[in-house]
């Protein structure tokens, strides 16, 4: 499983191979430069010790340690700039292809998983890639090259100390194999344990209000509180195994060059080796575990990079139930039709079971009917959130799975319940709509949804902020400003589902103007809850349990005195508003 991962990550830095490529050849060059230069200084300290040499006489060999030094630190800051670079686009290519597939995906799946699960992975996750492809893969690739190069050298002076490296070298790999099992499994606990956190933290800021009027803050702060000692503990146990693995290899390591030393040592003093070829294998020794002991430090990275990779692939691997297909939207004014449309959640029974209707192009259709009658799925299968169980939607004769999404999207206004606005200015929330809009434009917009007198009155206009959700807007506001984003992408299609929120009068007047004024000359779809959109609705359909039970105008649905007059007649516009008229 592990393995499978790892060469998904691998392919992943692929897109990156100049880059990465570049790091390890810079990395290996420096490898060469820090043999070079353990030669000179083993030159230098020879001549100046043992043959007594003035300092003059090694001048050019201290130029060129100087120039080796300089050489050196170019070459490894190179290749570290080369892996970060290489990481940063590897990194910036997920985060499309994540936001991208969770597009495909569509809302009901983000709604259906825990937001601050999947932020946390576009985030942390894949940030918790970087050392892993910055420094771990390249590490991998030294670890067989540099080591190898230090080896030949050695053997090339004393072939008993490349005995020792060649017994000791492997065991630092095995090592790391051994209790890679035991990392990995603290890793995925802690991985787990953060996106619980995060999810939880979430939550609870976003629902302050609520638990603090049910008196639940101090639950909430309580259970927020073990989760992230919960979090510490796992996150020491990985520490645990990082550093003692650190101290077992490091411990290796000195033995192995103490091993070497010692044996010099000896033999110097029995006059079996000269001193130069002793010193400079002496000054290498070390530079053939370093690149080994680099793979330990960043087999952690590894870990935890598998760990976070593993939520990112899971993700990636969900399969959109949503087709789509390539085709461009059929010309002319848009015309949608449903053909035995059944849309099906696994609840059971299907939401909606077996639809048939038109929404001419140009003409209003209101969508009425009790909560749960099934209207905001009949809604989200025009808008292609979710997957036909069977039938379908067409668009001017085409099937919706034919069309490209994008180009769909493009022609359609969708004003859903509770709009979402976004921390930003004004401005910023209006352009989502259309990037390229002018001030002027905006303006106009927010005027025809009779908002421009309020937003011109708040400090910076246009500019003015807003927090997330709308903070700092009523409720009434946030539809408006809503509705001046679909009156700026003056799109062919609106679907709009009514807010169900009460308003007071004058709002609730001035938002029915401004629904009147965008509908018009579209194809508009507007799930009601308001007595004068049924009213001069083209055609109403009445939703009954996943059904169209009645369709028809308001004065005809009335005198057939079926589910529609039904409705009408539970009371006032106000209480009707609760089963959607
Ligand atoms: N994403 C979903 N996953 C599972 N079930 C869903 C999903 N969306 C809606 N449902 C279920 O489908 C049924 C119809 O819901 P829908 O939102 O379409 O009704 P509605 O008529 O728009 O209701 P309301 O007027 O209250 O918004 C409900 O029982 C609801 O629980």
């Amino acid at each position: 499983m592990a393995r499978d991962i790892d060469r998904r990550l691998v392919a992943a830095g692929r897109g990156a191979r100049r880059g990465l490529t570049a790091a390890i050849a810079l990395g290996f060059a420096a490898g060469i430069a820090v043999i070079v230069q353990a030669f000179v200084l083993a030159r230098i300290v020879s001549a100046l010790v043992f043959r007594h040499v003035a300092l003059g006489a090694v001048r050019d060999d201290l130029v060129a340690l100087g120039v080796l030094f300089v050489v050196r630190a170019g070459l490894s800051f190179g290749a570290e700039v080369a892996a970060h670079r290489a990481a940063a686009s590897v990194k910036l290519s997920l985060r499309r292809l994540l936001l991208d597939h969770l597009f495909a995906l569509g809302p009901h799946y983000a709604a259906g998983e825990r937001s601050a699960d999947l932020a946390a992975t576009a985030l942390e996750g894949i940030e918790a890639l970087e050392p892993y492809l910055a420094r771990y893969l390249p590490q991998m690739a030294l670890v067989a090259m540099v080591p190898l190069a230090v080896l030949a050298v050695v053997l090339r002076f004393d072939w008993i100390s490349a005995l020792i490296l060649v017994v000791s070298g492997p065991i630092i790999p095995l090592f790391m194999v051994f209790i890679g099992y035991r990392a990995e499994a603290i890793n995925q606990r802690q991985w787990r344990q953060l996106l619980v956190m995060s999810a939880h933290f979430l939550d609870a800021v976003q629902g302050i209000t609520t638990l603090k009027l049910f008196g639940r803050a101090r639950d909430e702060i309580a259970l927020i509180g073990r989760i992230s000692d919960d979090y510490r503990r796992v996150t020491m146990a990985g520490l645990r195994v990082a550093f003692l693995t650190s101290a077992a290899l490091e411990f290796f390591a000195s033995l192995s060059i103490a091993l070497v030393a010692v044996l010099f040592g000896a033999r110097l003093i029995h006059g079996d080796i000269a001193f130069f070829p002793a010193f400079f294998v002496l000054l290498l020794v070390p530079e053939f575990f370093l690149p080994l002991r680099g793979l330990a430090t960043h087999y952690h990275a590894r870990m935890n990079a598998l760990a976070a990779a593993r939520r990112l692939f899971d993700v990636l691997d969900t399969v959109p139930m949503v087709r789509w297909g390539d085709a461009a939207v059929p010309a002319g004014a848009i015309s949608i039709g449903c053909a035995g449309l059944v849309v099906d959640y696994g609840l059971g029974a299907p939401v909606l079971r077996g639809i048939d209707c038109v929404f001419p192009a140009g003409s209003l259709t209101a969508i009425v009917g009790r909560s749960g009658a099934g209207k905001s799925s009949l809604a989200a299968a025009m808008l292609g959130f979710v997957a036909p169980a069977s039938g379908g939607v067409v668009v001017n004769g085409a099937p919706l799975d034919t069309l490209d999404r994008a180009a769909w999207w493009r022609c359609l206004a969708y004003v859903p319940q509770a709009p979402r606005l976004f921390a930003g200015s004004i401005a910023d929330n209006l352009r989502l709509a259309r990037p390229d809009a002018a001030a002027p434009a905006m303006l106009a917009a927010l005027a025809r949804a009779g908002l421009r007198d309020v937003v011109m009155a708040l400090p910076g206009g246009l500019d003015a902020m807003i927090g997330d959700g709308g903070a700092g807007l009523s409720g009434g506001q946030v539809q408006r400003l809503a509705l001046a984003r679909a009156f700026l992408k003056d799109a062919p299609v609106l679907i709009l589902d009514e807010a169900t929120a009460h308003l007071d009068l004058e709002t609730e007047a001035e938002l029915t103007a401004a629904i009147g004024d965008l509908v018009r000359g579209r194809t508009a779809i507007v799930i009601a809850h308001r007595l004068a959109t049924v009213r001069h609705a083209d055609r109403i359909l009445v939703l009954d349990a996943g059904r169209i039970v009645e369709s028809g105008t308001h004065a005809a649905l009335l005198a057939l005195g079926g589910v529609y007059a039904a409705l009408i007649g539970s009371g006032s516009v106000d209480a009707a508003a609760s089963c959607a008229i």
